[in-house]
C-alpha cells in the first residue's frame, strides 16, 4: 500500500533524510519513533505529496504520490499536522467539512467516487462523514463554537475529524495525542486501532514509545534521516537500539498489566561499573537489598540511577517491588508466591550478598517471613538499615527476627530513605 523507495531530503542545508526505504501493508498501524530532528515529519510530509523528494519516491497504492494532483493525493492521505494551530475563525462543523474538499467542484457539491449533493458541506454523503467523523472524535459537543475558542486538546480531535472526513485510505499522524489528556490518549489510540480493523492504513509519529508498543503492528525508528530498527515493537524496541537511537539507557521488560513492551528510560548514571560489573573507583558498588512489600521500588530506582548495581531479595513473586526490579533490569533473587524462602533461593541470596560492597535492609518487615534473609544479611561486609519509622515503635517483642534485625541495625548505619544513597556512597 505504501512503498517509501530510497527517499532523500534535503531542507535548507540540512540533509533531512538520507536514503529511507519502507513498505507498509494495508490495514496496518505503523508507528514512527526516534528522537527530536530524527525526520519523523519530513517523512509524513514526502508520504502526503506536500515534499517532493530529492531522490526516491513514496508510492501510495501504486502511484507515486508526488505526481498526484493535490486533490487526487488528498483523496488518497490524510493528515492530521503536529501544528494545529488554526487562526481563521470557523466553526469546529466548517473545519471538519473541509475534510471533503478533495471531493468537491468549484462549486461545492461532491465529485467522483462520493455521490454528488447541493447541501454546503459537499452533498448528502460529505455531512454524513462530517457529522459521524465528529462523534467518533467527540467533538460534536461543541461543533458550533469557532476553532479559535476550543483548548489545544479539543482542536487536536477536530482535526482529526477533518481528517476522517477526508475518508481516505491512507491516515498520516503527526504527534496525535500530544495535547490530548489520558483519557483521550486512549480514546484517540483505540479509535485508530478500529479505523485500522476497518481496513485503514495509519502511520503516525509517536514520542511516547509504550503508547506506540501498545498500539501499533509496527515500528519504524528514525535516527539522523536513517532507518535504524523496523519490525515489531519488540523487535525495534532494544536496550542497544534505543541507547544508539536515543543515546540514554534504558531498560525493556514487558508492561505487568498490558503485556506490552514497556521501555523505562533511566537518568545516566551519575557513577559506574565497568563492563566487567567491576568497581570503578567512582563511587559506585554493588548493592543488594532486603525488603519489600512495595516499599522499596524508590529506592531500587534511586539506587540503580545512581550508578550502583543493585540486587534485591528474597522476593516472592508477586510482590511488586519484584515487578519493579525487573523493570530496572536488576537482578532479583525470587521465591514462589507466599513460600518460605527455600534453600535454593537462600543460597542465591547469600552469594549476592557475599558479593555485594553494601547490603541495604529497606524498611524490612521484621517477622518470620524475613528471617531467613536476615540471617543471610550477617554475611554482608557492610550494612545500611533503611527505617521510615524509628525502630523502638515497632512491635518485634524479641522474636528470632527482631534479634537478628537489632543485631545487624547495631552494626550498620541507620537512615532515614533520603539519606540513603549518601550513606550507600560512603560504603561503597
Ligand atoms: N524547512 C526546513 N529547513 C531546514 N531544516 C529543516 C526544515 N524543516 C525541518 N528541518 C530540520 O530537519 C530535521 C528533521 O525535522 P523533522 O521535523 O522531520 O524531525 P522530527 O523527527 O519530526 O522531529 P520532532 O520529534 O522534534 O518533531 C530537523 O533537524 C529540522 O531542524
Amino acid at each position: 500500500m505504501i512503498r517509501i523507495e530510497d527517499v532523500s531530503i534535503t531542507l535548507g542545508e540540512n540533509e533531512v533524510l538520507d536514503g529511507v526505504s519502507a513498505s507498509i501493508d494495508e490495514g496496518r498501524f505503523v508507528g514512527l519513533v526516534g528522537p527530536n530532528g530524527a525526520g519523523k515529519t519530513t517523512l509524513l510530509r514526502a508520504t502526503n505529496g506536500v515534499l517532493s523528494p530529492d531522490s526516491g519516491r513514496v508510492v501510495v497504492d501504486d502511484d507515486a504520490i508526488a505526481d498526484l494532483s493535490s486533490k487526487a493525493a488528498s483523496r488518497r492521505v490524510a493528515t492530521v499536522p503536529q501544528d494545529t494551530s488554526l487562526s481563521f475563525d470557523f466553526d469546529v462543523r466548517n473545519v471538519v467539512a473541509m475534510g471533503r474538499n478533495p471531493y468537491r467542484t468549484r462549486f461545492g457539491s461532491e465529485i467522483g467516487a462520493k455521490p454528488a449533493g447541493s447541501d454546503g458541506f459537499g452533498g448528502e454523503r460529505g455531512t454524513d462523514v462530517v457529522e459521524r467523523a465528529m462523534d467518533r472524535t467527540e467533538v460534536s459537543a461543541f461543533a458550533d463554537r469557532s476553532i479559535t475558542e476550543v483548548s489545544g486538546g479539543e482542536r487536536q480531535r477536530v482535526l482529526l475529524a477533518r481528517a476522517l472526513a477526508q475518508d481516505t485510505p491512507v491516515l498520516l499522524l503527526d504527534e496525535p495525542t500530544a495535547s490530548l489528556d489520558i483519557n483521550h490518549q486512549v480514546r484517540t489510540f483505540e479509535l485508530v486501532r478500529e479505523l485500522v480493523a476497518d481496513g485503514k492504513t495509519v502511520v503516525a509519529a509517536i514520542h511516547d514509545l509504550n503508547l506506540a508498543a501498545h498500539y501499533c503492528d509496527e515500528l519504524l525508528l528514525l535516527a539522523d534521516g536513517s532507518v535504524l530498527a523496523d519490525g515489531t515493537p519488540t523487535e525495534v524496541l532494544a536496550e542497544e537500539t534505543l541507547r544508539e537511537a536515543f543515546d540514554t539507557r534504558a531498560v525493556v521488560s514487558r508492561h505487568p498489566v498490558t503485556g506490552s513492551t514497556y521501555v523505562t528510560a533511566l537518568p545516566e548514571r551519575t557513577a559506574g561499573t565497568d563492563g566487567n560489573g567491576d568497581r570503578e573507583d567512582d563511587g559506585s558498588g554493588r548493592v543488594h537489598v532486603i525488603g519489600g512489600g512495595g516499599t522499596v521500588s524508590r529506592l531500587l530506582y534511586l539506587l540503580s540511577a545512581a550508578g550502583h548495581e543493585v540486587s534485591v531479595g528474597v522476593l516472592n513473586e508477586g510482590d511488586s517491588d519484584l515487578e519493579t526490579a525487573r523493570h530496572l533490569g536488576l537482578e532479583t533473587v525470587a521465591e514462589e508466591p507466599f513460600a518460605p524462602i527455600g534453600p535454593e533461593a537462600r543460597t542465591a541470596v547469600e552469594r549476592r550478598i557475599r558479593e555485594a560492597d553494601v547490603t541495604v535492609l529497606a524498611d524490612v518487615e521484621i517477622g518470620t517471613g524475613n528471617v531467613a534473609n536476615l540471617d543471610a544479611a550477617a554475611e554482608a561486609e557492610s550494612v545500611v538499615v533503611v527505617e521510615e519509622r524509628p525502630f523502638e515503635d515497632r512491635n518485634y517483642a524479641g522474636s528470632e527476627a527482631a534479634v537478628r534485625y537489632r543485631s545487624l541495625r547495631e552494626r550498620g548505619t541507620v537512615v532515614s530513605p533520603d539519606d540513603l544513597l549518601s550513606a550507600v556512597a560512603d560504603a561503597v
